[in-house]
């Protein structure tokens, strides 16, 4: 059963300047999230990924479309409503440098959400060690202040701090496009791992493929806004539909250099022709 049912979400913005039309980020997407599922949502920079879970969090404005979730319509949700989906649906930015406040110890950020929610000073605090070991993060962890952590142990704090209110969704918005490759690496298979103990479903927000297909269960490929293809990982990446999953499967990293060049030139020759039609004629 589907956790998450977008609808037909339109997201449009005011064009800049007194004449411009307005900007649709987000045209007519349609898609789902099922239970303990990832479902990868992949593009190039601007195509509108970020913009969907925005949507999904209350944070972008939904101009029409539904989005459900567990059943319940939550695009026009109350402040009441929203606070009570937070403790089901989580997010993890991209940059551990700006989404943890670096004046707080690591015991404050993780205990901070469960405050939110209701639970005393002290519960909050007990429950600090457990999810520092969730993440694979020392229980010495807790007095130390987010600024003298890595990029990679910043984001498992984020991560913890995602997982403090046990949410059964959490919207990872390219967690890990700011960190080097092995990092990536520990923190994609923690991710995985989370999953497998816990059944959370991920809206996994990426602009690389190839991270998306190293944990997705069904991968949706965004184009100027439209969702072009929505499948499982392995019809989507084997036998892609569009060519332009195909184009961004042909960008993802290989290691041979020939048919690194061979792609360069592939990639410059469509970006001549090709001019996005949203932007077009704007101010
Ligand atoms: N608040 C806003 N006001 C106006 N336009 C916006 C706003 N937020 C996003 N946009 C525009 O909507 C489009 C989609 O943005 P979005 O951040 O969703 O793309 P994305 O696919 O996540 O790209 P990236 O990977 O670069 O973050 C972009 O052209 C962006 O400039």
């Amino acid at each position: 059963m589907s956790l998450l049912e977008i609808e037909d979400l339109v997201v449009r913005y005011p064009g800049r300047g007194r004449r411009a039309a307005p900007f649709t980020a987000v045209d007519h997407v349609t898609l789902d999230v099922r239970k303990g599922e990832t479902v990868g949502l992949v593009g190039e920079s601007g195509s509108g990924k970020t913009t969907v879970g925005r949507a999904v969090l209350g944070l972008a404005p939904v101009s029409s479309g539904r989005i459900r979730y567990d059943g319940g319509e939550i695009h026009a949700c109350t402040r009441t409503g929203r606070r009570a989906l937070a403790a089901r649906i989580q997010v993890v930015f991209q940059d551990p440098y700006t989404s943890l406040n670096p004046a707080m110890s690591v015991a404050d950020i993780l205990s901070e959400p469960l405050v939110a929610a209701g639970a005393g000073k002290a519960r909050a605090r007990g429950r600090v060690g457990d999810l520092l070991d969730r993440v694979g993060l020392p229980s010495d962890a807790a007095d130390r202040y987010a600024r003298e952590f890595s990029g990679g142990q910043r984001q498992r704090v984020a991560i913890a701090r995602a997982l403090a209110l046990d949410p059964e969704l959490v919207i990872c918005d390219e967690p890990v496009s700011a960190l080097d490759l092995s990092t990536q690496d520990r923190i994609l298979r923690l991710l995985l791992d989370i999953q497998h103990r816990t059944g959370i479903a991920y809206l996994f927000v990426s602009h690389d493929i190839a991270v998306v297909r190293h944990l997705s269960h069904r991968v949706a490929v965004m184009r100027r806004g439209k969702v072009v293809e929505f499948g499982t990982c392995r019809q989507v990446t084997s036998e892609p539909a569009h060519g332009f999953t195909e184009e961004l499967l042909l960008a993802s990293p290989v290691a041979d250099p020939l048919r690194q060049r061979e792609r360069r030139e592939r990639r410059r020759a469509r970006r001549r022709t090709d001019v996005d039609p949203r932007r077009q004629g704007a101010s």
